[in-house]
């Protein structure tokens, strides 16, 4: 088995996967600040293999469970961001303070659909453009829904948005705190995708695909104007893609790899936005 682990500022996700018929055999999810105890949601290292790690978290976290794992497990793959991989030049000026898990979606991204706008929706909202070509121009970075709401102090922390509802009652003015709050922060940060994403394709002179994921991915997208995909172990295809040792991976076959969405026209993206300076 490959053990796989996305160590984000909120969750530390794993999947175990079937080295020899490249199938996720199981998954789980701890949350990065606690420690790792018997009888928690974590995976039977007995079976594993080999281990690929995308860690976010304080670089503490990241020494204590590459040395747990190296006395148990053979090979132990950690992900760095890197001036250039995979066809992608890394935009930032100092390419490893780039975070990997956006490193990781940047390249899974360019590898599945070439030029590309990727969305992670996690602790934070991160949102990344890759050309046709494969330049990284760098991204954004907003609080996510979840810091958002428990910067306000309201005590509505535990009152999440329910990702069934619709777009339409989320646009809404809230009759109470929770409402008003669930639906600002909804509104704050789909208006601020819809816009990053057409300033940067009108600037850049190209309409590209839109892909999403992170723990509220599928909240966000209901409210995304754009033809967008959500791809949940998106960061899990870079690891694939970085560290390829099963032979669906070697042939660059990516798990749960979504449907490429095709890009409204460019004029359409540049009348939207023109109608939305003239309000
Ligand atoms: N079952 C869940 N447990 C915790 N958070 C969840 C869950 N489902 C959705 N979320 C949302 O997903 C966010 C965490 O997403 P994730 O992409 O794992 O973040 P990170 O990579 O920053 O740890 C939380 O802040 C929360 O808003
Ligand atoms: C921006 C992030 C905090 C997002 O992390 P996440 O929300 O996935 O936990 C992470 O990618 C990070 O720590 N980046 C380093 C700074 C940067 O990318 O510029
Ligand atoms: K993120």
């Amino acid at each position: 088995m490959i053990l796989d682990l996305d160590i984000g500022n909120t969750l530390s996700k794993w999947r175990l996967k079937d080295a020899d018929s490249s199938e996720i055999r199981s998954r789980g999810a701890v949350w990065t600040r606690e420690e790792w105890r018997p009888g928690a949601d974590i995976p039977d290292l007995d079976v594993v293999e080999a281990v690929r790690i995308s860690s976010v978290a304080r670089r503490a976290v990241l020494e204590q469970t590459v040395s747990l794992l190296e006395h148990r497990v053979g090979r132990v793959h950690v992900a760095r961001s890197m001036p250039e991989a995979l066809g992608v030049v890394n935009g930032y000026q100092e390419p490893g303070k780039l975070g990997v898990d956006r490193w990781m979606g940047v390249l899974a991204g360019y590898q599945l659909a070439g030029g590309c706008c990727v969305v992670d929706c996690g602790s934070a909202i991160t949102v990344d453009f890759v050309m046709p070509g494969g330049r990284h121009l760098g991204g954004y970075i907003l609080p996510g829904l979840r810091l958002m709401k428990e910067s306000l102090k309201l005590g509505t922390r535990n009152v999440a948005i329910d990702p069934d509802s619709e777009a339409e009652e989320l646009l809404v003015p809230g009759r109470r705190t929770v409402e008003a709050v669930n639906h600002g922060i909804f509104m704050a940060a789909v208006s601020a995708v819809n816009r990053i994403y057409s300033e940067v394709c009108d600037r850049e002179g190209v309409a590209l695909p839109v892909l999403l994921t992170g723990g509220d991915a599928r909240v966000v997208a209901r409210g995304l104007q754009i033809p967008h995909a959500v791809w949940p172990d998106m960061v899990y295809a870079g690891l694939e893609a970085c560290f390829p040792l099963t032979a669906a991976e070697r042939a660059g076959r990516m798990s749960g790899a979504p449907g490429v969405p095709a890009p409204v026209s460019l004029e359409k993206i540049r009348a939207g936005l023109a109608f939305s300076m003239l309000l």
